[in-house]
């Protein structure tokens, strides 16, 4: 018997329960933050030596020095050219797919653009890449082929001319597809080191591990709060936190595919999140019934298990459009619109990372090889924040070259309001452009 909990929203207690569901322990974060604080100060101090000691400790990893955990581009291509084609194949399929996307979201989003003004003065925006990036790949419990495709390809899209790729591999056992995966995507280089010390490795950088100037990609606590850390030192993406999926049901879809969807996000972590949101109560039984049925079959039962019954629940909402309600509230990582209409329901739905239209739309496409990225703000951060992207790689310069004739029309406007900061070398700067009267 699986205990997941079911709410209803027209329980008195239901707001409680909710709450409850959505709440994230701070107790176990402040025992975190402080051995992560400890790992970031001694590889500060110590570069090299640190990180060493770390892997040994957590990954069980020994090496006598670093350079011995750098990847070389040969063992990267060998691992591709190890790889059994039908594997080959779905890797080149994904990267091409998701190459595919970013270069439009590129071209929507991230080239350079400028005007001018009628007396000739321009202003613009200039793009440019970031010129060292550190993506960091999760290896502690699974390993992601696919979050180094998804890491290093808006990365080489917007032109970052070095992308050092960071990847625990605990006991020593390197995984061929992420290697593979490093190779496909072109990384340039990569090392088999994670955790709070890689990312304090990247953001300080070491005598073997370069300095970067902003880290991407997800991880479990310790990588999170190492970036939080370094924040202002580099740059980062966001905070991920646990894989979360949010499924927004009409019914219509059979019971089986909605329990697996469910147990797909579940399966990545005990911590990760899982919720059906639907206002028919009997067809909440049967997914119910589906997963008790479902999940003995599964290799990673246990953590499915755990995650389910800590942080899942099945919510009974008294109509649709209470569930988008709920599920605005929760801004999901995943939502999936599991509905014979998800067009009537779409345009209600405002804050989630990203939207899963229809039956047919599991959330684990996306997780591979769809296109869109699949690193994505969770905790509900993605009422603030968006999906990682090639804007993730850029910078953006504000252009301006005032003509003669503007520096005349803006001069007056700038002293005017400088002289009413008290700010008179402003103000001065702009009048000594302006022609003189008797002129
Ligand atoms: N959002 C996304 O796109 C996405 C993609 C893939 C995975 N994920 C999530 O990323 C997370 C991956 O976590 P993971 O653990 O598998 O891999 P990870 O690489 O994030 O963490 C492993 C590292 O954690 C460190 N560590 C482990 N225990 C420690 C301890 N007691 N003290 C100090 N350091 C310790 C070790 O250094 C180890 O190298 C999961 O939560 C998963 O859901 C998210
Ligand atoms: N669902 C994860 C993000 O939460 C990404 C992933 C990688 N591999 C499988 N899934
Ligand atoms: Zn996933």
């Amino acid at each position: 018997m699986l205990n997941l909990r079911t709410l209803h929203t027209t329980d008195s207690d239901f707001e409680a329960a909710f709450r409850q569901v959505l709440h994230w322990s701070a107790d176990t974060d402040a025992e975190i933050e402080k051995r992560v604080e400890d790992i970031l100060a001694a590889v500060r101090e110590r570069g090299d030596a640190a990180v060493l000691e770390f892997t040994a400790r957590f990954d069980h990893l020994q090496a006598a020095l670093v350079a011995a955990l750098e990847l070389t581009r040969d063992e990267l291509k060998a691992a591709f050219d190890g790889l059994p084609p039908e594997q080959a194949q779905a890797l080149n399929q994904a990267a091409a797919r998701v190459r595919s996307y970013h270069e439009r979201q590129k071209k929507a989003c991230g080239e350079s653009w400028s005007y001018r003004d009628e007396d000739g003065t321009l202003l613009g925006q200039k793009v440019t890449p970031l010129d060292r990036v550190g993506i960091y790949v999760p290896g502690g419990k699974a390993a992601y082929p696919s979050s180094v495709l998804m890491n290093a390809i808006p990365a080489q899209v917007a032109g970052v001319p070095e992308i050092i790729m960071v990847v625990p591999t605990p006991r020593g056992e390197k995984n061929p597809l992420v290697l593979a995966a490093a190779y496909v995507a072109g990384v340039h280089r990569a090392f088999t080191v994670g955790g709070a010390q890689a990312v304090a490795a990247l953001a300080y950088g070491t005598a073997t591990i370069p300095r970067v100037d902003k880290i991407t990609g997800p991880g479990n606590a310790y990588v999170a709060s190492a970036k939080k850390h370094v924040f202002g030192q580099v740059g980062i993406d966001m905070i991920a936190g646990p894989s979360e999926i949010l499924v927004l049901a009409d019914g219509s879809t059979p019971p089986d595919w909605v329990a697996m969807d469910l147990f797909s996000q579940a399966e990545h972590d005990e911590l990760a999140q899982s919720i059906l949101l639907c206002p028919d109560l009997a067809y909440i039984g049967q997914v119910r019934e589906a997963i008790e049925r479902l999940l003995p079959g599964m290799p990673r039962r246990d953590v499915i298990r755990a995650s389910l019954e800590g942080r899942g629940a099945l919510i009974h909402t008294r109509s649709m459009e209470e569930a988008c309600e709920i599920s605005n509230r929760i801004a999901p990582e995943h939502l999936e619109v599991s509905s014979r209409d998800p067009h009537r329901w779409e345009p209600l739905l405002r804050h989630a990372g990203a939207i899963f239209l229809g039956a047919f739309t599991s959330e684990s496409l996306g997780d591979y090889c769809a296109g869109p990225n699949h690193v994505l703000p969770t905790s509900g951060t993605a009422r603030f924040s968006s999906p990682l992207g090639v804007y993730d790689f850029q910078k953006r310069s504000s252009l301006i070259e005032v003509s003669e004739a503007g520096a005349q029309v803006l001069g007056p406007i700038a002293a005017t309001l400088a002289y009413g900061e008290g700010l008179q070398a402003h103000a001065q700067a702009a009048e000594f452009r302006l022609k003189r009267a008797s002129e």
